[in-house]
């Protein structure tokens, strides 16, 4: 299944990026870096409404390439004037084509908080976003046991990060929920077969705490996807291909969020 083999691979990446950078080394700076109070990933969630965490992704197993041309930088700079809560940034260099680099110079560039969305399999990989500037990082409930969980969520707390917690059915929302998860998100693509069904999140919203955050990932395509989320209590949606698609982000925003027409395609 693809998320075993991209965990696989993961593993490589960072047994590789120890022998540069040491964990002692990385834990260093990483608790040497200001940070900033009250989770301000968590408060861009909180906020009045439904939040917007707009993707900066170049690719995906699913989709290949979907953006040939990336000007990740000007593209992170739409999103913010767009509108956006946060960002997603895509570390993961293999199948999605992602760089720890293109974090960095998001999270130096945009005063909104940027998400490090990459496949976490050891506490490392927490440190690494910390230090890149990320003021949350993805958390995949199928990838890290649930003890792990809740350890790997307190390393987050210690940083000043936010953890988003992502879970695929009720045992992971429940493993999520018992690890202290304050974010959790559910994947609307289903990463064994690609097939996408906005009714995911809709259907485990119920399944969470209220008080606990609740982001809709993936598969977003049009306005209705949005009001139906909303009225299902979602708190945040993240949309990655629709925008990357987008010639005219901020249209395209607007559109989803029902202010516009959709000729910003
Ligand atoms: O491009 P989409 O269908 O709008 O999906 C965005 C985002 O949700 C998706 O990239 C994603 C959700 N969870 C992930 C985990 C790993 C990598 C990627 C993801």
């Amino acid at each position: 299944m693809i998320l075993e083999q991209i965990a696989r691979d993961t593993e490589i990446r960072v047994t590789n990026q120890k022998k540069k950078v040491p964990l002692g080394t990385l834990k260093k700076a990483a608790y040497s870096m200001e940070t900033e109070t009250g989770f301000p990933f968590e408060k861009a969630l909180a906020k009045e409404g439904l939040s917007f965490i707009c993707e900066v992704k170049k690719a995906s197993p699913s989709k290949g390439i979907i953006a040939e041309d990336f000007p990740y930088l000007d593209i992170a700079r739409e999103y913010e004037a767009a509108g956006a809560d946060a960002i997603s940034c895509l570390t993961e260099p293999k199948y999605f084509l992602g760089r720890d680099s293109y974090l960095k110079e998001i999270a130096e560039t945009v005063k909104i908080p940027v998400l490090r969305k990459d496949f976490v399999v050891e506490e490392y990989q927490i440190y690494e976003a910390k230090v890149l500037g990320a003021g949350a990082v993805l958390l995949i409930c199928a990838l890290i046991e649930p003890e792990l969980l809740k350890r790997y969520i307190q390393v987050c707390d210690t940083l000043g990060l936010s953890a988003l917690v992502e879970a695929h059915d009720e045992k992971e929302i429940s493993h999520a929920v018992w690890a202290g998860a304050r974010v959790i998100g559910v994947n609307n693509r289903n990463l064994k077969d690609f097939s996408v069904d906005v009714g995911n999140s809709t259907k485990l919203r119920a399944l969470a705490p209220k008080e606990v955050l609740f982001v809709a990932e993936s598969g977003i395509k049009g306005p209705e996807d949005i009001a139906r989320l909303k009225e299902n209590e979602v708190d945040a949606v993240l949309i990655g291909e629709t925008l990357m698609k987008s010639r005219d982000k901020k249209k395209m925003l607007s559109y989803l969020k029902g202010e516009g027409t959709s000729d910003g395609q």
